[in-house]
């Protein structure tokens, strides 16, 4: 599809890239940088690319298709470094988490002739680096761009034929929709993980044995996303700041309403709420999208017969 791809960022999301590009021959040449020398020799070990640099500039020459995947709070820097060298022509997009905010720090960079096309795959998982990536992690999920008004619609087809042989699903809205459904699908869900399992932690005789005994339980479920990478994770609340206060307010609201339930003995409310709760986890799986743990999620793709047992 590509005669050259440069990825920019070869942790979980671009080792992942770097994978499926190999796998279904998307690209002539693919060019791999990052900023950390131990990271890339670690990505050459792998053998993930056919040429590896620590500049992005360097790597970005000639290329037909970049993709940034950095940390949000990382885009702007990397967008500056790597502009004088884009090849006109060429797309450019990321996959970062958040949009309003990578926009803001991409575009002011990106010259005259580049299609610059933000971009979020909905896939990954809590680990990180050049050895947590998969080949696989896109399939059947989808793949949200935020095009600006001047994208070129050509430009845009393509890139979606490129994820679309990576295993995605494409769909495309305003950059200030993505924000806020995923402040609360995903960014909120971090949040709360990453919060609980800090309170468990402060309650020092809880967490010494107990967490470790019962885990297997639903905290179990929040350690895994608690322990997603704590840069992601920080630059995320940092730039999608205003979507993520709202939900936060939205959910406190909520949350208060559920400590009144308890504490009056309402418990019509508390089966209504839990019904209706109950009814959306039924629908997510009769769609057959992800439950669980991210490899759960894809045992059951492959074998829907599971799913309707729930
Ligand atoms: N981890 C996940 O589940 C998902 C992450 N994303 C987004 O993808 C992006 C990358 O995330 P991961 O691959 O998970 O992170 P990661 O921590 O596994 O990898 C980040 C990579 O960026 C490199 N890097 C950091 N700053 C850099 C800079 N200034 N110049 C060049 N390279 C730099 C690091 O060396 C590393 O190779 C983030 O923006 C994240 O929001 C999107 C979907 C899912
Ligand atoms: O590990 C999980 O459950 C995730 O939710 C992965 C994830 C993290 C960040 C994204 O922007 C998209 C997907």
């Amino acid at each position: 599809m590509f005669e050259k791809i440069a990825l920019v960022g070869i942790g979980l999301i671009g080792s992942s890239l770097a994978r499926v590009i190999r796998r279904e021959g998307l690209a002539g040449h693919i060019a791999i940088a990052t900023r950390s020398l131990d990271t890339l020799k670690r990505a050459e070990e792998l053998g993930l690319g056919s040429s590896y640099s620590t500049s992005a500039a360097e790597a970005v020459k000639g290329a037909d298709l970049v993709i940034v995947s950095v940390p949000v709070g990382s885009s702007g820097a990397v967008a500056e470094e790597i502009a004088p060298a884009l090849k006109p022509g060429a797309i450019l997009t990321d996959v970062g988490s958040t949009k309003g905010s990578v926009i803001a720090q991409m575009k002011p960079h990106v010259p005259e002739g580049v299609h610059f096309i933000p971009g979020h795959p909905l896939a990954g998982t809590e680990k990180s680096g050049p050895d947590a990536g998969f080949a696989e992690l896109f399939e059947n999920r989808w793949c949200i761009f935020t095009p600006l008004p001047d994208t070129d619609p050509d430009a845009l087809e393509k890139l979606s034929q490129f994820w679309r042989r990576c295993g995605s699903n494409i769909d495309t809205m305003d950059p200030d929709h993505h924000d806020m459904v995923l402040a609360i699908v995903s960014h909120l869900p971090h949040i709360i993980a990453y919060n609980i399992v800090g309170t468990a932690d402060d309650l020092q005789q809880v967490t010494k044995s107990e967490v470790i005994k019962y885990s297997a339980s639903g905290f179990r479920d929040f350690t895994r996303l608690a322990a997603s990478d704590p840069t992601m994770w920080r630059d995320v609340c940092l730039h999608n700041k205003d979507a993520i206060l709202e939900m936060l307010a939205r959910f406190s609201e909520d949350l208060a309403s559920l400590q009144r339930a308890i504490r009056w003995g309402d418990g019509e409310k508390l089966f209504d709420l839990f019904t209706r709760t109950r009814t959306i986890r039924r629908s997510i799986i009769d769609a057959g999208q992800e439950v669980d743990a991210p490899d759960f999620g894809r045992q059951v793709a492959a074998h829907p017969e599971k799913l309707a047992k729930g």
